[in-house]
């Protein structure tokens, strides 16, 4: 993991070629919906297993069949909280889910608006209990222009002050971490790769498109149905 030197508490991810060879087929127009999600769950796995080695262990002894030795818990692992914003965060959990099997979790649903205002509609809010030992790790796959993650900071700091509060996702736009970095310097930031900039639409560029759509499906507005059917 790497620390980019614009922020400080800002990581991302670029330094292996594993989780870069994942991205990379996330990034690909040809990949399908059932190898994105895939792709994210993985991330979230792998990504997961890399933020363990910024939490404190602690030794403890162990007995063998054998004999006594030395070994390790790492102790922060059992004090998560995970917030998954949806729709897209969906996968990414599955995966960190599987390194943080104790934890707590709850459920942010975030929508974007059009731009230039990027209006978030937030309508489910389910979060645990924070406690002052707990690391939250909130999981969305896209930062770009910021708004949606301002927001569920927002919300989850009424819910208690954790000892971490994390943002993990995939990709970045700087714009989008210099606004939270600005409002919550505090947070940490952890992605597989900070892309280069913003599209007039609020698109990460070079990006991998939409991610909610590309792992679900394009949603249609119901008034764009056809009236095939009639409830009595
Ligand atoms: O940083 P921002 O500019 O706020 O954009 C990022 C948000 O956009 C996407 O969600 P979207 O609103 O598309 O919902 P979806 O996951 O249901 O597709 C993405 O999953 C983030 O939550
Ligand atoms: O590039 C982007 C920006 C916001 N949300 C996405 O899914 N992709
Ligand atoms: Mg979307």
């Amino acid at each position: 993991m790497i620390e980019d030197k614009r922020w400080s508490g800002v990581y991302s991810f670029e330094d292996s070629s594993f989780l870069m060879e994942v991205l990379t087929e996330l990034r690909d127009k040809n990949t399908d919906s059932i190898a994105f999600r895939k792709g994210l769950v993985k991330l979230g796995r792998y990504m997961g297993y890399e933020l363990t080695k910024t939490m404190e262990v602690e030794k403890i002894k162990v007995e063998t069949p054998l004999e006594e030795t030395e070994g390790i818990i790492v102790k922060d692992r059992k004090n998560v909280v995970i917030v998954t914003v949806l729709r897209a965060a969906i996968p990414l959990m599955e995966g960190l889910i599987k390194v943080f099997e104790h934890a707590r979790v709850g459920i942010i649903s975030a929508s974007r608006g059009k731009a230039p205002k990027f209006e978030i509609e937030m309508n489910y809010v389910k979060i645990p209990q924070i406690k002052p030992e707990d690391t939250v790790i909130i999981t969305d796959p896209m930062i770009a222009t910021g708004s949606t993650l301002l927001k569920v900071i927002e919300e989850i700091k009424k819910y208690g002050t954790p000892k971490r509060l994390i943002v993990l996702g995939v990709l970045a736009a700087p714009e989008g971490i210099s606004r939270i970095k600005e409002a919550y310097p505090e947070v940490e930031i952890f992605v597989a790769k900070i892309d280069r900039e913003l599209n007039d639409h609020g698109y990460i560029l070079p990006g991998l498109g939409d991610a909610g759509d590309r792992a679900f499906g394009a949603p249609i507005k119901l008034s764009t149905l056809p009236q095939v059917h009639t409830i009595e």
